[in-house]
C-alpha cells in the first residue's frame, strides 16, 4: 500500500456514512477557510448518498452558497430520472441547503443536446471543467467520493472497458456499462486522480474480494477502483463486511 493510501474501518455502513459526512464537511470547511470557496466530486451508489443524507442532518459550518459541486459519473438518463446520480443527490441534500444554483455542475441529461450521444456528452462536461479550472486541465477538486462495485468498478469505468484504459481524456461516454443502464458518462482515471482527495466508500461482504485485491497490488484495468488515488490522500472508508479479507494490520 502506498504511502498516500489509508484505511478506515467502521463496524457498518451506517457508521461508516456518518464518519465519512463528519469527515466531508471539515474538508469543505477547511477548503473555505482557505481559498473561500470548495470544489467536490459527489458519486451515487448506496454510501455515497447515505453520506449526503448525513451531512443534510449535520451540515456543520459549511457555507453552502461557495461550494462548487461536480459528478463523478452519471446514468445518461432523462432530466429528473430517479436513476440519476445528480436526482438522487439533490433528494439527499442539495435540495436542502443554500446551494448556488451555478455552482452545481450535473452531467448533460440524456434528453437534452446530447441525446443518444453520450460521447459528445462527455466533450462537453470535459469543456465545462476545463472552463472552471481555467485551463485545458479540470479543477484539482478537494475531495472526489466513490463507491465501488462488487467487480472492483468506480464511476462508471468497469473492468476491461475503453474507459478504465482511457491514459488521457478526463471524461468519456460509455455505451455498454455492464450495470444499467448502458449509456453513461464518467470521469476516467485520470480525471479521478485530479483531486486532492480520494475517498472510496464500501461497505458489504460482496465487496470484500476487490476491495482487498485494490490494495494488493490489482491492475487497475482489472480492478478500476486500484487506480483511484487522490494526489494528497486516499482513504478506503470500509465497514466490517468489505474489510474481512485485508490482514488485521
Ligand atoms: O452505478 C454506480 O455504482 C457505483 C457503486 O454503487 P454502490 O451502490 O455499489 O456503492 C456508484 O458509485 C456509481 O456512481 C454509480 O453510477
Amino acid at each position: 500500500m502506498s504511502d498516500n493510501v489509508s484505511v478506515q474501518t467502521y463496524g457498518d455502513s451506517e457508521e461508516l456514512v456518518t464518519a465519512a459526512a463528519a469527515q466531508f464537511v471539515d474538508v469543505i470547511v477547511a477548503a473555505q477557510a482557505e481559498r473561500g470557496e470548495a470544489a467536490v466530486v459527489l458519486t451515487g451508489g448506496g454510501n455515497g448518498i447515505g453520506l449526503l443524507r448525513k451531512v443534510r442532518e449535520n451540515p456543520g459550518a459549511v457555507d453552502w452558497s461557495k461550494v462548487d459541486f461536480y459528478w463523478g459519473d452519471e446514468r445518461f438518463l432523462p432530466r429528473g430520472h430517479p436513476d440519476r446520480n445528480e436526482v438522487q443527490a439533490h433528494e439527499a441534500l442539495l435540495d436542502h441547503v443554500p446551494v448556488t444554483p451555478a455552482r452545481l455542475h450535473p452531467m448533460p441529461y440524456g434528453d437534452g443536446l446530447y441525446a443518444g450521444d453520450p460521447d459528445a456528452a462527455a466533450v462537453a462536461y470535459s469543456h465545462l471543467l476545463s472552463a472552471h479550472a481555467g485551463s485545458n486541465s479540470i479543477p484539482e477538486f478537494d475531495v472526489h467520493l466513490l463507491g465501488m462495485g462488487g467487480e472492483g468498478h468506480v464511476n462508471s469505468l468497469f473492468p476491461d472497458t475503453d474507459a478504465v484504459r482511457e491514459g488521457k481524456r478526463f471524461v468519456v461516454g460509455v455505451t455498454d456499462s455492464p450495470k444499467p443502464p448502458a449509456q453513461r458518462v464518467t470521469l476516467t482515471l485520470p480525471g479521478v486522480r485530479r483531486a486532492k482527495r480520494v475517498w472510496l466508500l464500501v461497505a458489504g461482504a460482496d465487496k470484500a474480494e476487490a476491495v482487498s485485491a485494490a490494495l494488493t497490488g490489482a491492475r487497475p484495468v482489472d480492478i478500476p477502483a486500484a487506480g483511484a488515488v487522490g494526489s494528497e490522500s486516499t482513504i478506503w472508508m470500509l465497514d466490517k463486511a468489505a474489510a474481512a479479507n485485508l490482514p488485521a494490520s
